[in-house]
């Protein structure tokens, strides 16, 4: 049996061609450093013309953010898996056979904490999302109230990371979940979550409006 994608499928053109290629940029930019410096003022102009020409087609915020919620599936521009988010880590989740989800991400030093080694908050973010896709994949859309986290050995940069995430219940209004990250053998965070059901009402009418109209 194929397996299940829980994340959105990667495409090799049009925006999520961009977002990869956005983020080998930036991967080049931090391993290059000031070794940039002398060549900086031609960079900054060459950047600053395809920025101008993206800039050029991009919608109002709340339009933008209505446009991106219409679509079908798996976020695409979710910040851990977005195919067409340049800052989102290259994650895809596939669905195990138990229900609980599966995948593997290798990250570069534009997410380094403690010298050559991943920073807590991209894990966090890591496991954050992955538990809200467990929860959303067992019925329940769900937000974080609360997160829990336990950085139990450091994740050096380049490594092969393993996620696994999974919903563990529901109590009335809340749903929880937990999952961890591993190398190798090695579990290096773990991570339980407590989600409360978009269709509450608190968070329904939180959610609702868009930014601008709730300023
Ligand atoms: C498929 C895609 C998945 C995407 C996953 C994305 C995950 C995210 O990052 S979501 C973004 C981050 N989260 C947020 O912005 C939510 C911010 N919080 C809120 O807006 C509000 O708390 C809201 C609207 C959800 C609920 O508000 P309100 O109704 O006042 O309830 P609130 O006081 O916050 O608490 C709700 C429940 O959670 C419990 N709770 C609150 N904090 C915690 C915590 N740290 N740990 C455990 N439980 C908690 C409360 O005790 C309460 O429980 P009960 O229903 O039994 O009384």
């Amino acid at each position: 049996m194929e397996a299940t994608l829980a994340t959105a499928q990667p495409r090799d053109t049009g925006i999520d061609a961009v977002a990869s290629a956005t983020r080998r940029l930036v991967d080049a930019i931090t391993r290059a450093g000031g070794a940039i410096d002398a060549d900086a003022d031609r960079i900054v102009a060459d950047l600053d013309v395809l920025t101008a020409r993206i800039d050029a087609h991009a919608p109002d915020l709340p339009e933008r953010i209505a446009t991106m919620w219409r679509q079908p599936g798996p976020g695409r521009f979710d910040p851990a898996g977005g195919t067409e988010n340049p800052l989102s880590p290259p994650v895809s989740l596939w669905v195990e056979p138990d229900g609980s989800l599966r995948g593997e991400v290798t990250l570069g030093l534009a997410f380094q904490g403690p010298p050559g080694h991943i920073h807590g908050g991209t894990s966090a973010m890591l496991m954050d999302h992955a538990l809200g896709i467990a929860n959303a994949r067992a019925g329940y859309a769900a937000v974080t109230v609360g997160l829990d986290i336990s950085f139990r050995a450091a994740i050096p940069i380049g490594s092969t990371i393993t996620i696994l995430a999974r919903h563990d219940g529901r109590d009335g209004r809340k749903v929880r979940s937990s999952g961890e990250l591993r190398v190798g053998d090695l579990t290096c965070v773990t991570a339980t979550g407590t989600f409360v059901l978009m269709d509450d009402p608190s968070t329904r009418e939180k959610f609702r409006r868009l930014p601008r109209e709730q300023a």
